[in-house]
């Protein structure tokens, strides 16, 4: 028996790319000090794909994804995110689409007046219709996901690198993103830790269809990767290694 087609089959939205980026570069400064940091960058993430980005320091890594989370003007090319044009979109359009994609960067971001669960709740602020209660439950439980179900009312400067690192995640997990944008989340994690949390990022990826983009340095997760790039000067390669089928899911 043909099995049901599943909602994620049959809703356009959930089978056309998250983010095609097309001929893409960006230059830093003006005059004489203008450097060119992304030259001609293709990219393509569909719903559920775990993309690594891998690359030397400075290679441009960064930028990419603070351009893909619509942080910075597109300067030439093309940046499509939730089939949205960003060349050219104004501040409100970009901030609009911000609310669809969760951002974990380097330096936590956390409010520090706020506890752990403030902070998460603040993540599931963004879901419109949500009382308070739901709210703080969904954060509690975010962060049991990510082990901190004993640190809820923990202020940052209490909580190791890390922790912190993990009540960021929760957060951005708790808006339930379409997109998720991680910059080395697992850089300050043990391994156990490490692997704990993209194991969660790939799982949201699967269940929810949000694709990852994450850049990373660190062996020891290339595995959870549907598709490694790698960047260098500006480019991505073209010998980007591709893992789909090739027994890594
Ligand atoms: N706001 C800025 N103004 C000027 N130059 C910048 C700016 N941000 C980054 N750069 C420069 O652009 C280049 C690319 O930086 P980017 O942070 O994107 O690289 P990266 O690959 O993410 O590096 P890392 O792995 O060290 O984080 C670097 O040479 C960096 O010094």
């Amino acid at each position: 028996m043909t099995p049901a087609p599943t909602p994620a089959a049959t809703d356009p939205d959930a089978t056309s790319p998250l983010v095609e980026v097309r001929g893409l570069s960006h230059w830093y400064g003006s005059g004489s000090m203008r450097r060119q940091v992304l030259q001609g960058v293709d990219l393509t993430i569909a719903p559920g794909e775990v993309v690594l980005l891998t690359g030397p320091s400075g290679c441009g890594k960064t930028t990419l994804l603070t351009l893909v989370g619509a942080l910075r003007q597109v300067q030439e090319g093309s940046v499509r995110v939730f089939g949205e044009e960003l060349n050219g979109a104004g501040r409100s359009a970009r901030q609009r689409l911000r609310r669809h994609i969760g951002m974990i960067f380097q330096g936590h971001n956390l409010l520090r007046c706020l506890s752990a669960e403030q902070n998460v709740q603040m993540g599931s602020d963004l879901l419109g219709g949500l009382g308070y209660r739901a709210r703080r439950d969904q954060a509690r439980e975010w962060l049991r996901q990510v082990g901190l179900g004993d640190q809820l009312h923990k202020l940052p400067h209490d909580l190791s690198g890390g922790q912190k690192q993990r009540v960021a995640i929760a957060r951005a997990l708790a808006a339930r993103p379409r997109l998720l944008l991680a910059d080395e989340p697992t850089a300050a994690l043990d391994s156990r830790s490490g692997r704990e949390v993209v194991d969660l990022l790939k799982g949201l990826a699967r269940e929810q269809g949000c694709g990852v983009l994450m850049v990373t340095h660190d062996p020891r997760i290339l595995d959870v990767a549907d598709r490694l790039v790698q960047m260098e000067d500006g480019q991505l390669s073209a010998g980007s290694l591709e893992l789909v089928g090739a027994g890594y899911r």
